[in-house]
């Protein structure tokens, strides 16, 4: 279902997404200074940091929802902030996002909810686009509930008929923004595992703004860590290394977390 004319995706293992110089103000606040990481097609990496030091807005400006001031991220060498229109549609085919609301429409059912992208951006009947909602549904796990609506199921059904919405396309490149916001530490735990198994059976690109440490250990191949004083990155890595082996106290006491540890270490 990728007729992706625009957009050639890399190798597995080669970079499909390179951040290059962002930098990102709003208004008299820095943001983000000078910013340079890449992302391999088939990782999952995830975005940490202390609240407020910047990782949803870089999820924002991967994703082409904003402008930065200045730098650029290429998308299988696509510059993502200046596309052709051909282009920005090929991009938002290849992104699937599943944002802390979830952003189900509370009046259709989970398959119409499924169905809304592929009404925008294919040619599929109707009943294709309901063969596509059901086969998505069941890879989530929730085969046979195409008929509910988002408020007769629970929070973790939600955020998986909210990850089914997100896969319609078949994207190449998933982006969560704290998937776990909301859940008790089993359903939380039941949405890794599932995240690991589609990254593993589909080979899709997963990038993750999470700072629930569980889900981080469970799921990245790889983190980035921002800090709020730097206004950029300060470790990127495996966690479990950055743990035990990081030279700078405020990344090791991030991941082994210790009390006050992410503003804590600062001032020590
Ligand atoms: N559209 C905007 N206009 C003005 N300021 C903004 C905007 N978006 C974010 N900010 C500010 O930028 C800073 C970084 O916000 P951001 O939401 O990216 O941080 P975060 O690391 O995701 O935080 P949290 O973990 O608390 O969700 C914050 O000070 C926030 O208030």
């Amino acid at each position: 279902m990728n007729s992706l004319a625009a957009i050639t995706p890399p190798e597995p293992g080669e970079p499909i997404i390179k951040v290059r110089g962002l930098s990102v103000r709003f208004g008299e606040l820095e943001v983000l200074r000078d910013v340079s990481f890449d992302v391999m097609r088939g990782e999952i990496l995830v975005i940490v940091g202390g609240s407020g030091c910047g990782k949803t807005t870089l999820l924002r400006h991967i994703i082409g929802l904003h402008q930065p001031n200045a730098g650029r991220v290429e998308f299988s060498g696509v510059d993502v902030h200046n596309a052709s229109s051909r282009q920005t549609r090929a991009l938002r085919r290849s992104f699937g996002m599943l944002f802390q609301s979830g952003a189900l429409l509370g009046s259709m059912n989970l398959a119409e909810n499924i169905c809304l992208p592929l009404e925008d951006h294919t040619s599929l009947s109707d009943r294709e686009m309901l063969q596509v909602a059901q086969m998505k549904l069941s890879l989530v796990g929730l085969a046979g509930f195409q008929n509910h609506l988002p408020a007769e199921i629970s929070g973790g059904m939600k955020k998986r008929a909210g990850l089914a919405r997100a896969m319609a396309l078949d994207p190449l490149a998933l982006f969560f923004d704290e998937p776990s916001a909301g859940l008790d530490p089993i359903t939380s735990a039941e949405l890794d595992a599932l995240i690991l198994d589609l990254n593993k059976a589909l080979g899709t690109t997963m990038i993750i703004v999470s700072h629930e440490l569980a889900s981080i250990f469970a799921i990245a191949h790889r983190v980035i860590m921002l800090d709020k004083s730097k206004k950029g990155l300060i470790a990127q890595g495996d966690p479990r290394w950055l743990r035990d082996n990081s030279p700078d106290p405020l990344v090791r006491n991030f991941f082994g977390r210790n009390p006050g540890g992410v503003e804590g270490a600062r001032t020590k």
